[in-house]
């Protein structure tokens, strides 16, 4: 992590919680984080769409500094397309950033890199962040493959975006082998894929918006890993899934990110 940059804890939810339950959960993480670490961390959620009406009723009603943002979105702004939700939806529901590419989408719905470029395109019209995913599987990171999958992987799903529009966005560095596994990337793992990132970043947009971009770690963070994660220079953040259903965990985690002290 850098001064030029605020670190960013995103929760994925990814298909868990009720709306109601995803009310609880938001008043019991922000019960343990009171605003005073929203100066040194960005916090947000990332619920299943149905919750998303229901975190902004609680996050407008209690003034919350915690942001909230989507998983997925689709690649069009309206029309016959059963089943997907708009861009235009999310941003009128107040959500800031929108999860785009995660390998979950890549493999079971087939998420292509220029879905991903399309979607990315579409959260950038709404003014949302795209949170644009990459991460290799098992068997490149064994090959010793991992830094150009990763490098080809970014190019492709940024491919057409100007300097401006890329600046716009959040990179998430999420190894498949590290999701959901427990087997989470070392510090100096992470620190070197994240760094690989912010190169390629400044051959596609140049120095001023590799310095600012923040580009994320995630794959089975948790309140113990977070730290030593968060003090590489290139790791700006986390996206974390299975810990960021727990309220005290995840406040954990946002404090120890936000440089403490712990909640
Ligand atoms: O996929 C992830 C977040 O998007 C990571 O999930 P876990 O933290 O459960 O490994």
């Amino acid at each position: 992590m850098s001064t030029n940059r605020k670190p960013l804890i995103a929760g994925n939810w990814k298909m868990n919680m009720t709306h109601l339950e995803a009310i609880a959960l938001v008043q019991n993480i922000d019960f343990r984080l009171p605003n005073k670490y929203f100066d040194k961390v960005d916090v947000t959620v990332i619920p299943p769409f149905t919750d998303i009406r229901s975190v902004q009723t609680i996050v407008d009603g209690d003034k919350l500094l915690l942001t909230y943002g989507a998983q997925d979105l689709s690649a069009h702004d309206s029309g016959a397309y059963t089943g997907e939700i708009s861009g235009a939806f999310l941003a009128k529901l107040g959500c800031t950033y929108v999860v785009v590419g995660h390998s979950e989408r890549r493999t079971y719905h087939d998420e292509t890199n220029e879905v991903v470029v399309a979607k990315t395109k579409a959260a950038l019209r709404h003014e949302l962040t795209p949170i644009v995913c990459i991460g290799e599987g098992l068997e490149v990171r064994e090959a010793g493959e991992h830094i150009a999958y990763n490098t080809e992987q970014l190019k492709g799903s940024l491919a057409g975006l100007s300097a401006e529009e890329i600046a716009k966005t959040v990179i998430a560095y999420e190894p498949v082998w590290a999701i959901g596994t427990g087997r989470v990337a070392s510090a100096d793992d992470a620190q070197e894929v994240c760094a690989a990132v912010r190169a390629t970043i400044v051959e596609l947009a140049g120095d001023a918006v590799a310095d600012k971009i923040r580009i994320l770690y995630g794959g089975s963070v948790n309140a113990k890993n977070i730290g030593d994660l968060i003090a590489q220079a290139d790791v700006d953040g986390a996206l974390v899934g299975g810990a960021s259903l727990k309220a005290e965990e995840f406040a954990t985690l946002s404090a120890i990110a936000a440089g403490g002290p712990l909640p």
